[in-house]
């Protein structure tokens, strides 16, 4: 890679993808949400296109738009824009990340194709090395999310050795709870300073404790301001605050698990939490109740006064 790596730590909000009500993609909304995340949150880098921003189910234009858009909005205001690349087919993640690269992105990430899915690690690797090869100056994460993808691989598998292959790999976007797993990409990370960044929000306390650089999540777009402060109170050794923390955080999510909670749900919870309008999601996805995201945006509204 011809320039220095900036690492990738700390909080990253995925970020979801604001629609109108006509379901267009609306790019109005994109500088007012960084300035939300910086000033309400306290959240400097971002991660576009991934899960929550419904990445899967928008054209490749739309993903170049918002991806630009962010990356332009974002430009001396946030820290990191990664763009995340995964397409069924790979002609397609290659032309993402190649205009990643031409747009000023500090970094893509790619999940697996998940309808042909890789029959083991090598196949994996090769799939990632060659989406890289359309952005080699630009650092390579893997997102690994088997509850989507289906594809169960341990992730300290596909990174085994992917150094030799991807001179730009820089670690991996981990959603999953196998801690075990979880465990050898931080142990075999760390010779090769990568960055692992969990991706299971009401759980990340286990995977600090297991050494991981940081989050990517949905929920930081809107309680990044008090994991944060759990973040230092972890850094300062105050583990009891650190639980307190993260069992107050278990309540909102169960809460609103209990109430059955997707992207969709979440979306129109963030809506109603930041003021800012995400719109409804798109097909598969159904628009959510308003009454069901008013109660989990309340429960969300209660912990953040208390803090
Ligand atoms: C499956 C999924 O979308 N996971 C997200 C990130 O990867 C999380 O941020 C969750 O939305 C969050 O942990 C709430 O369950
Ligand atoms: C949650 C997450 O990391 C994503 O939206 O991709």
């Amino acid at each position: 890679m011809s320039r220095s790596v900036k690492k990738l730590t700390g909080l990253v909000a995925a970020t979801f993808t604001p629609l109108t009500a006509e379901g267009e993609i609306n790019l109005s909304v994109i500088g007012p949400y960084i300035d939300y995340l910086i000033e309400k949150q306290n959240v400097k880098s971002v991660f576009i296109n991934g899960t929550t921003g419904e990445g899967c189910s928008l054209t490749v234009d739309e993903r170049k738009q918002l991806a630009a858009a962010w990356c332009q909005h974002g430009k001396g205001k946030l820290e990191q824009v990664i763009v995340h690349v995964g397409c069924m087919s790979i002609k397609d993640s290659q032309e993402l990340a190649r205009h990643a690269a031409s747009i000023g992105a500090d970094g893509i990430a790619v999940i697996s194709p998940s309808f042909f899915k890789p029959i083991n690690a090598d196949a994996l690797r090769l799939f990632i090395k060659e989406v890289s090869a359309f952005a080699p100056d630009l650092p390579m994460y893997y997102y690994h999310i088997p509850s989507m993808t289906g594809v169960a691989l341990d992730a300290a598998d596909v990174l085994n050795g992917i150094e030799q292959m991807i001179p730009s790999f820089q670690g991996v976007k981990y959603t999953g709870t196998d801690l075990r797993d979880l465990g050898q990409c931080v142990c075999y990370s760390q010779s090769h300073n990568w960055s692992v960044m969990f991706g299971v929000d009401e759980q990340l306390l286990g995977a600090l404790v297991l050494g991981v650089h940081g989050a990517v999540g949905s929920t930081y777009n809107y309680l990044g301001r008090i994991v944060n402060q759990m973040l230092a109170a972890f850094d300062n050794g105050n583990y009891m605050q650190t639980r307190a923390l993260q069992f107050e955080f278990m309540e909102v999510i169960t809460f609103a698990k209990n109430l059955g909670f997707d992207v969709s749900v979440n979306k129109q919870v963030m809506s109603e939490v930041s003021g800012l309008a995400m719109g409804p999601p798109r097909l598969p996805l159904l628009p959510c109740p308003v009454s069901k995201a008013q109660a989990i945006a309340q429960k969300i509204k209660d912990f953040s006064q208390g803090h």
